[in-house]
Formats: C-alpha cells, structure tokens, sequence
C-alpha cells in the first residue's frame, strides 16, 4: 500500500468513532444499534465492575460438586456431513489451525449442526464466522449447546451470561487511569477452576479496520513440537497453575483478593478428538516452547463487524494484539462454557500420531 493511502486510511478511521452517552458510558453505535436491535435496556449503562466483583467472591466455592458436562464434539458425525453440506465454504486458516465457514449464520444451526460444530473447533482450535446477525441472547443460546455457561466481568444488561469485551470501557471504569488489556500474551482463559473453559464464543460488532486482531496457537501441535523424550517426560506431569487475577474467598472475605491455584495436567486429553495437547497458561509458564518456531501451529484472524470467533480452550493458547493501544473503538461480547476437568491418558495418542502425520 502506498504512503499516500495510509494517510487516506488513517484519517478516515482516527476520527472519533460515533458513541452514544448512557450515564458514565459512551456505547459505541455499532454497539448500540445491536442492543437496541436485541431489546436490550442500554440506559444505565453497563452493569459496573464493583458489583461484578461480588460474582466473584465465592470463586474458591464455585465448583463444589462436578458440573455435569458431556461434550456434544464426541457423539458428532466425524465427517460433519450436516454442517459442511450447509456451508457455502469451509476455508481452512492453516495447516493446523483455524477454519473459517461462510454463508451459515450461528443462530440458525440446528443440534447436529452444533454438535458438528463442536468437533470441528475441538479439532481446528478456532473457527469463524464473518457477517453474522447475532444479538447477545442468541448468541447465549447458540453458545449454551457446547456446556453450562461461565460468565465474569461486566455483562450485558439482562444477558447475564454475555460479558462484555470493551478494553476502553475496562480502562476508564475498572482499571484507571491506564489498562493494557489483560488479554495480552499467550493464555488460555480461566486455569483456576476445577473444570475450566470449554468453547468460548467471542462475537465483535466493533473493531478496528485494522489492528486488534487475535492469534491462536495450537496446543495440538505445540505437544508435537516437542521431542518424543521431552514428550515422555511431561506425559501425566501435573501442575499449580494460578488466576491472572485476584479473587475474593466468601471465606475469608477480610484478606482481600487472593490468586486463586488449582493443580491441572500440563498435558491433557481432548474429550471429543482424543488427542493430546499442552496445557499451559501465561500466568504460570511465560513462553510456549517450540511456539517461536511454530508460525505454521498459529492462526491469526483479522475482525470485520459482526465476526464471531469461536475457539476451544482445552486445546488453543490465543494472544489479542495490542497493536491499537484502545485509540479504536473495539466492543464485542463474550459467552464462554465450562468443559470437563482436564485429565490425562496414558493411552491417548498425539493428533499426529492419530493422523498417521510425520514428527
Ligand atoms: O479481544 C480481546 O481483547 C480479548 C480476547 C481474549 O483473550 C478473550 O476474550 O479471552
Ligand atoms: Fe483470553
């Protein structure tokens, strides 16, 4: 691209983004035309983060039994004859990772559909779907197929399992006065819990016409990356792994927030392919190894209004760029589910192994 048409770009787009005042909150439009679309009460604005904060007092007690979950990937036709036979294309990202489907929208799918959908993000890690007309409660009814719902943070008014993503609006009413996302550097969401996320369903209406894009990174691949004695050595390893934040416990509610620990397998064992794949977080390992080399294991999608992404976190690291440093207007909504507890299998094979592929 020429200078002289960054400059066109740049300036059509550095403007002020159009926003609506909700008493302390200025909802983006898009934003805006979507919840109102949706019927939902936009006039107190966002619900704040200090009563958020109560949501998560219990956290330490959240799971105190199993939460029954039974991954609808496993019981899916394994050559998705209903939702590839719908589908206009089905565009793979990479070799290992990432798919995009074009010409279905997500609130129209039916239960095989989903369930097929479920094994198709357990295998791609992400899968994506541009041009999407999704209000925040079907977006929660679409989501809720995969597993009971987990929501945290500030959520949408009367949509409860619908979190908002909004990093200016994180900076300006959570964490003043500067907040670099939270979001940054490679993670899986949620590693505290007794049984963590399972698919989680990111849906931007407001993006950046360029920056804030995301990349995944195959856990898959990143356990094939290492070398079969490494691989040995980690199989069945277990690990303290920790909250990017601080909680506060019911139970001893006078300590302050406390990061919440729970012990998980470094390597686990995907319900729905069988495979194998790293379990690590950022909080608790601060680089993948084998990830720098790894270009092909990653896809990294660029947002138009309206995508949805959705990505299983048992098997995928994601990385949100920080390359818009919130001098764009970028507002989505978030419904994330609860899978199983991780385990592991001695007898599981790795997706190589498993696909006759070579080391
Ligand atoms: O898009 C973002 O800034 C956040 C992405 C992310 O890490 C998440 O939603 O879990
Ligand atoms: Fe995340």
């Amino acid at each position: 691209m020429s200078p002289a048409a960054v400059e066109t770009e740049s300036a059509s787009h550095d403007a002020v983004p159009k926003q609506r005042r909700f008493g302390t909150f200025d909802v983006p439009d898009v934003a805006t035309k979507r919840m109102e679309k949706a019927g939902i009460d936009l006039s107190q604005g966002y619900p704040e983060y200090p009563a958020e904060l109560k949501t998560f007092k219990d956290i330490h007690n959240l799971q105190p039994g199993p939460i029954e979950f039974s991954d609808p990937g496993a019981r899916a036709d394994r050559e998705k004859k209903a939702l590839f036979g719908a589908a206009k294309e089905v565009r793979h990202l990479t070799y290992y990772c990432g798919t995009e489907i074009v010409g279905l929208q997500l609130k129209d799918l039916t239960p095989t559909q989903l369930d097929e959908l479920a094994l198709l993000v357990a295998e791609r890690n992400v899968v994506f779907f541009r041009d999407q007309d999704l209000s925040p409660q079907q977006q929660r009814d679409v989501t809720g197929h995969f597993g009971p719902i987990f929501c945290q943070g500030p959520h949408v008014p009367g949509v409860p399992e619908a979190s908002v993503i909004w990093s200016q609006f994180f900076a300006s009413h959570i964490r003043k006065p500067t907040f670099r996302t939270p979001f940054q550097g490679w993670h899986t969401d949620i590693v505290h819990l007794k049984q963590n996320f399972g698919i989680t369903h990111l849906h931007y209406d407001t993006v950046p016409p360029y920056g804030g894009d995301i990349l995944w990174a195959s856990g898959y691949a990143a356990y094939n990356k290492l070398s079969p004695s490494f691989r040995d050595f980690i199989d069945g390893k277990m690990a303290v792994m920790r909250s990017g934040d601080p909680y506060i416990d019911e139970n001893d509610p006078g300590a302050g927030p406390k990061y919440v620990e729970k012990i998980h397998p470094i390597v686990r064992v995907h319900p729905a392919t069988g495979w194998k794949c790293l379990y690590v977080n950022g909080p608790w390992v601060l680089r993948i190894l084998g990830l720098e080399k790894a270009e092909s294991d990653m896809c990294r999608w660029h947002w138009t209004p309206g995508t949805s992404a959705l990505w299983d976190n048992r098997c995928t690291l994601h990385n949100a760029s920080w390359d818009y440093e919130n001098r764009v207007t970028r507002h989505g909504t978030r419904v994330a589910t609860i899978a199983e507890a991780p385990y592991f299998d001695p007898k599981a094979k790795s997706m190589r192994e498993d696909l006759g592929l070579e080391d």
